[in-house]
């Protein structure tokens, strides 16, 4: 079944177009993830499926209804977790989430969102208390507490320390693993490889790339460079077979060897035309 079905998008603003033409189909249950650099044309794009915002033209299709004209029913179907607002800073975790869940018609109960997302510990604390981690934990609470089906998720971890991050993917892999469907948008190569199922690359509002992270731009396919230390220094060899390049070397121990292929971030910046 597919929770996303985009056909050659198109928005301009003052005759620049943002988004040029994008196609996109998003199965239900997968973490897709949407990279690019700034001014790609993400945030347009994710605006347009949640209904923020207006399309020139293209067709658009999310959970079933196209999102210019979906009603209440259909939004109460999308958890869409914002960049933290500052509302509700006198109120306690609990109270903000109860008072998102009073919103729809079917949500969790507010304790076992609130233990969800690991804030059991800080459920009396007023949000203006929380760190900044603890506050985009609070926002995703804040996102699901409805039950959605599709939960859209803005550059999630940016400002995060490695510990937080490393917890919010787990709780990111848990709402995957329950079945909801997650658009996510990031910066981060790492996060991309560690989430998402399919990620698609888009640069000047286009979709230049789309795969599994380890399949994306031809990855799995491209040379390996293997390099050992020689008795004259680092030696280094491109081949489309390492195995059988390390077997031609000899039976001779080689230290240090190492065997990579280009990492996302390599294939993401050849992707979008980085200098490097
Ligand atoms: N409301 C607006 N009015 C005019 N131009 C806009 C507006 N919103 C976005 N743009 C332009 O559209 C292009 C795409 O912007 P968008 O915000 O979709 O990019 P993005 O990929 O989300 O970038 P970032 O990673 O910086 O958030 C940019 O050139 C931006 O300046």
């Amino acid at each position: 079944m597919t929770a996303i079905q985009v056909r050659g998008l198109r928005k301009s603003y003052r005759g620049h177009a943002a988004v040029d033409g994008v196609d996109l189909d998003i199965r239900q249950g997968e973490v897709f993830a949407l990279l690019g650099p700034n001014g790609a044309g993400k945030t347009t794009t994710v605006e347009i499926l949640e209904g923020h915002r207006k399309r020139d033209a293209g067709d658009v299709d999310v959970l079933g209804a196209d999102p210019a004209t979906a009603g209440r029913a259909w939004r109460a179907r999308l958890g869409i977790v914002l960049q933290t607002a500052n509302d509700a800073a006198e109120l306690t975790v609990r109270e903000s989430v109860r008072h998102y869940a009073a919103y729809y018609p079917n949500p969790a109960g507010p304790d076992d969102v609130i233990e969800q997302v690991g804030l059991t510990a800080k459920a009396d604390a007023r949000v203006k208390s929380l760190s900044g981690g603890q506050r985009r934990r609070l926002d995703v609470a804040l996102g699901v507490v409805g039950r959605p089906e599709l939960v859209f998720l803005d550059e999630p971890t940016t400002g995060f320390d490695p510990e937080a991050r490393r917890q919010f993917w787990e709780l990111i892999r848990n709402l995957a693993t329950s079945g909801t469907t997650i658009l996510l948008t990031t910066h981060y190569l790492d996060e991309a490889e560690a989430l998402a199922d399919r990620v698609a690359v888009i640069a000047g509002g286009r979709i230049v790339a789309e795969g599994t992270p380890a399949t994306l731009g031809g990855r799995s396919t491209a040379k390996a460079t293997v390099s050992w230390l020689g008795p004259g220094g680092r030696e280094t060899r491109t081949t489309d077979t390492p195995a059988a390049l390390i077997r031609e070397l000899g039976d001779h121990e080689l230290p240090e060897l190492t065997v990579t292929r280009p990492s996302l971030e390599d294939t993401y910046l050849s992707l979008i035309g980085a200098p490097r």
